[in-house]
């Protein structure tokens, strides 16, 4: 199969067929949508496709999988501290946290909460990059040489994560708002005596929520994830296209180098961007029935920056920075590789 990977990989190609371009596709898949173009610009589950899919392609394939996962193990402690300090007043800053973490919970207690978004990533990612790819498709309708030739408006980037961000929240929001409930239990398993977490883990804490909230309490926080999702996808992808066309201006296919810095800073932009939200929405996920303290993510905001002041926006930016810089490298370099190996 020839490796007609396009300029920028998130670029999809026309002589693929997209589940949402109508008449003018023809053959269109789920296998298509969830994540395996063969050609040129594919949306992919991160890096974690399945795994059985990715062994049968060989160790290259395999080791993209593998990379992506550990990116989100290794990342995961630093993600516990971010929702500590953006959800609770007892911290005085980064090392504060990590040190009463270590000490009440042990190492354990920086990976509450991993299961579910280690279960969820490559479906929430397929949706993402599956909608940003056949969007893009849509608005570009080009061939896939004359795409070569000429990239996709940043405009149209933007648009298309948009998209797949907005999309791809209903997927994650339940996700999003078990794990942040797990990451709060300050609890510690280990010690003896001490009072048992409200949640035993993430199965347990879903059906709770269920009893408790009805299923809608799933959602809790979902529109402030929209809000916060929606434009900063955009963001991602448009930083990442940018960078990539800087360093490799012909069309050629971005050095592994450039794909790590790209996606790094890509990551790093958006969750600039996303930080102020990103705050509110972990307040809100926190709000259970029994103290319903905010009445809507105004309130929200008004509340928290009345009385912990505007930085309350910023908490947790410096070590998600940490963490975005590495988890969307790989993730991105994962993509190439899936593309640059897949057939
Ligand atoms: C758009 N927003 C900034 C919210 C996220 C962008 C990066 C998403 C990536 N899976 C990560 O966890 O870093």
């Amino acid at each position: 199969m020839a490796k007609a990977i396009s300029h920028c990989p998130l670029v999809p190609t026309p002589s693929q067929p997209s589940a949402w371009c109508g008449g003018g596709c023809k053959g269109a898949s789920w296998r298509n949508f969830f994540g395996v173009w063969q050609e040129g610009g594919a949306p992919f589950s991160s890096a974690r496709v399945p795994l059985s899919s990715a062994r049968r392609k060989g160790p290259h394939s395999a080791s993209s999988y593998h990379t992506g996962a550990l990116g989100l193990v290794l990342g995961h402690p630093f993600d516990t501290v971010k929702v500590r300090l953006q959800t609770q007043t007892t911290y005085r800053g980064i090392i504060d946290c990590m040190v009463k973490t270590y000490r009440h919970e042990s190492l354990l207690g920086f990976f509450k909460g991993m299961s579910f978004p280690i279960a969820s990533i490559a479906v929430v990612n397929s949706i993402l990059f599956g909608v940003y790819s056949n969007t893009l498709l849509a608005l570009t309708a080009t061939s896939h040489q004359e795409r070569r030739a000429q990239p996709p408006s940043y405009r149209h980037v933007f648009i298309a994560g948009c998209t797949g961000g907005f999309v791809q929240v209903y997927c994650l929001a339940p996700f999003d708002l078990i794990k942040v409930r797990l990451q709060n239990q300050t609890e510690s398993r280990a010690r003896p005596g001490s009072p048992p977490p409200r949640y035993r883990g993430p199965v347990h804490c879903a059906a709770s929520i269920c009893q408790e909230e009805g299923p809608r309490g799933l959602f809790r926080g979902a529109w402030a994830l929209t809000l916060r999702d929606t434009p900063t996808l955009g963001i991602y992808f448009v930083t990442y296209e940018w960078l990539c066309r800087q360093s490799a201006p012909d069309g050629q296919n971005p050095s592994s180098a450039t794909v790590l810095v790209a996606g790094g800073f890509a990551g790093i932009t958006s969750w600039a961007v996303a930080t102020p939200l990103d705050v509110i929405k972990s307040r809100m996920q926190m709000a259970g029935p029994k103290h319903r303290v905010y009445r809507g993510v105004l309130d929200c905001m008004a509340r928290s920056a009345r009385q912990e002041g505007l930085g309350v926006f910023f908490r947790g930016l410096t070590i998600n920075s940490a963490r975005a810089f590495p988890v969307n490298a790989v993730t991105f370099l994962s993509y190439e590789h899936l593309l640059r190996w897949w057939g």
